[in-house]
């Protein structure tokens, strides 16, 4: 469906993205990750024909996004980091004009998609939060039932409860066969609804991996607090799993992909509590970047 091929450009600051390579197939959705300054707006600008590369080149269904923009932009669904609205406008006005340009008179699915986000579509954009113009922007991207939908970090601005109605709409997108491809910073949101994901920093693709790979490269903390003290000492002294802190009876235990040894260790003691605390998307760059590693 998508295809990227080495793309590089290179502002004249010396920043920018090189040999940017990774392909999107059908059905599929795939994650751009990477943290701020990384290259994914770059790139998904030059996905949707707006820049010219300077070397590489990028294809969605075999067309060139650069010499055919025309008619490849008519295929896709995209919502741009920062949306520019016309001066003026109401979302209803922004959205009925956009559905002008994208020749659509059907308008149940974007009525739909407004019931479920929740907003008022016939406030003014200029008095709307970051929040409802993200919104807006969401039922542009997905109104006419494109084949693909390019988003570009979607859940800026939106609140947990909105987060979580944004994951279902693109799981049930997904399953009526609509490919994505969508940046974010937030590794959570990626492992919920991504089939792969690339991971870009410094304009460069560091890895390339399903998201089961993505998990397992995840380090979890999980902090237990034993009934006894003497309980977390043993465990603690016993040496079997990677114990990071220790006080009274807390333990904490960095846990990376297998999670029956800690299990098998702690189920030896009675257990007051346990709590999960996931390690952030840049804990796992520089994981990634402490041990040089290039991985595709
Ligand atoms: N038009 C431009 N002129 C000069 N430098 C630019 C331009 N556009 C982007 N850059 C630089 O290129 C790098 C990549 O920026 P880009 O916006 O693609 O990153 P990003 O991964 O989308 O970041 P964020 O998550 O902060 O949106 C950054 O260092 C940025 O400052």
């Amino acid at each position: 469906m998508l295809i990227v091929e080495g793309l590089t450009k290179v502002f004249a600051n010396g920043k920018g993205i090189a040999d940017v390579s990774f392909t999107v197939n059908r059905g599929e959705v795939f994650g751009f990750l990477g943290p701020n300054g990384a290259g994914k707006s770059t790139t998904i600008r030059h996905i949707m024909g707006f820049m010219k590369p300077e070397r590489g080149k990028v294809s969605i269904k075999g067309l060139d996004t650069w010499t055919k923009q025309g008619v490849v932009q008519k295929l896709v669904g995209y919502l741009p980091g920062e949306i520019a609205f016309i001066e003026g406008m109401t979302g209803k006005d922004f959205l009925e004009f956009m559905s002008r340009m994208q020749r659509v008179n059907n308008s149940a699915k974007r009525s739909r998609l407004i019931e479920r986000l929740q907003f008022d579509v016939n406030t003014p954009i200029r008095k709307m939060s970051k929040g409802m113009k993200q919104k807006v922007g969401i039922v542009a991207a997905f109104m006419h039932d494109p084949e693909l939908i390019i988003l570009d970090e979607p859940t800026s601005g939106l609140d947990p409860l909105m987060q979580q109605i944004f994951i279902e709409l693109v799981l049930e997108e997904k399953a009526q066969g609509t490919t994505f491809l969508m940046s974010s910073h937030s590794f959570p949101e990626v492992e919920r609804t991504c089939d792969r994901a690339a991971i870009i920093k410094d304009g460069r693709i560091i890895a390339v991996k399903n998201i089961h790979e993505l998990q397992s490269m995840q380090r979890k903390l999980v902090e237990i607090v034993f009934e006894h003290e003497e309980d977390a000492g043993k465990f603690a002294s016993a040496g079997n799993m990677p114990v990071e802190s220790h006080d009274g009876r807390r333990i904490t235990v960095a846990v990376q992909g297998n999670y029956n040894d800690l299990i098998q260790e702690t189920a030896k003691y009675p257990v007051r509590s346990l709590d999960v605390k996931a390690q952030n998307l840049e804990d796992v760059f520089m994981h990634y970047y402490d041990r040089k590693e290039c991985v595709r």
